[in-house]
């Protein structure tokens, strides 16, 4: 049955009570930036949150986009794991997607929607300190082998003081997944990791990761296999299953980060479906992965 318009506004009323004042990180995968219009409805969405009294903070990604401008220059991408092998042509190019075209073009929309729009680095503010990852030792025919991925990081330390200046000023903090290590240099992080990093060194209240999937699927062929709700303890196990693999385990990782250290709860949504974080955050019946 469909609900009448005012119920369904009226239903929505205790969970901007609850939500009220508290900062939400919200991660837009480059999978969710699948057109020109579901990225506008996924920033009007942000920006109505803004207005009904949320801090939202977004952290982007840009993987799909960072694979064809290198194709274009004739460069082939590589992963080891789920992470760009980054040497030094591909950071440039990693921040050239990053921060020059997807950051920009996100505070842009905010700013077109009527929200206040600011744009970061893990350089401003020396908010994501890194270092780069180890190499890594992999059997090769039967022979062990070190693989560098390069510029690839993990952070150490998050200071979000900038970011709470921001929130405090009515900002939308827009943070590209990169950061600094103690000589300078810059290193690409995946967006996921970066976004469970910042909700919990913010005590966010909520974690919400858009993809182009309608949550944790049992089985990746069939849409209809959601899991609606995973429990930190069975995280592990999904992983070795072999359930969870590729893009999904920096994303489930970064949900688990996040709740361990406080956040009430990560989702894991699909952004490319217009308005489906309005559903999972003000309807009764919850859309995605809810990870607790
Ligand atoms: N169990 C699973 N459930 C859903 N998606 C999965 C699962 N295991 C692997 N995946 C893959 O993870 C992808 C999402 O990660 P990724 O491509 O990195 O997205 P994004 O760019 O939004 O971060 C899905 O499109 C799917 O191919
Ligand atoms: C180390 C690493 O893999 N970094 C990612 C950063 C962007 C990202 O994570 O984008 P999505 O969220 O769209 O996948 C990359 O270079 O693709």
């Amino acid at each position: 049955m469909e609900l009448k318009r005012e119920n369904v506004l009226i239903e929505a009323l205790p969970y901007m009570q609850e939500f009220y004042d508290s900062i939400m990180v919200i991660k837009v995968g480059g999978n969710a930036m699948v057109s020109a219009q579901i990225m506008e409805d996924i920033i009007k969405d942000i920006v109505l949150l803004r207005y009904v009294g949320i801090k939202p903070v977004i952290v982007h990604g840009g993987g799909p986009e960072i694979t064809e401008k290198m194709e274009r220059m004739g460069k082939k991408a590589e992963f080891f794991q789920g992470l760009r092998i980054t040497d030094d042509e591909t950071m440039e190019i990693a921040r050239m997607v990053l921060v020059g075209n997807i950051n920009t073009k996100i505070v842009s929309l905010i700013g077109l929607f009527g929200g206040k729009g600011v744009g970061f680095t893990g350089y401003d503010g020396r908010m994501i300190l890194g270092h780069k990852q180890a190499a890594k030792h992999v059997l090769i025919d039967g022979v062990e082998t070190e693989v560098d991925i390069g510029w690839v990081g993990e952070s150490e330390v998050i200071n979000p003081e900038i970011l709470h200046i921001m929130l405090e000023k009515g900002y939308i903090p827009v943070i590209s997944p990169i950061a600094v290590d103690a000589k300078g240099n810059a290193l690409n992080i995946n967006a996921d990791t970066v976004a469970g990093d910042i909700a919990a060194a913010l005590h966010a209240k909520k974690l919400i990761l858009m993809t182009d999937v309608s949550g944790l699927l049992r089985n990746i062929k069939d849409p209809g296999s959601r899991i609606s709700r995973v429990k930190l303890d069975d995280i592990d196990l999904l992983i070795e299953e072999g359930v969870i693999s590729g893009g999904m385990i920096p994303k489930i990782k970064g949900a688990a980060v996040a709740v361990k250290s406080g956040v009430e709860r990560a989702h894991i949504i699909n952004g490319s479906v217009s308005h489906s974080m309005l559903l999972e955050l003000f309807t009764d019946g919850g859309v995605g992965t809810m990870i607790y």
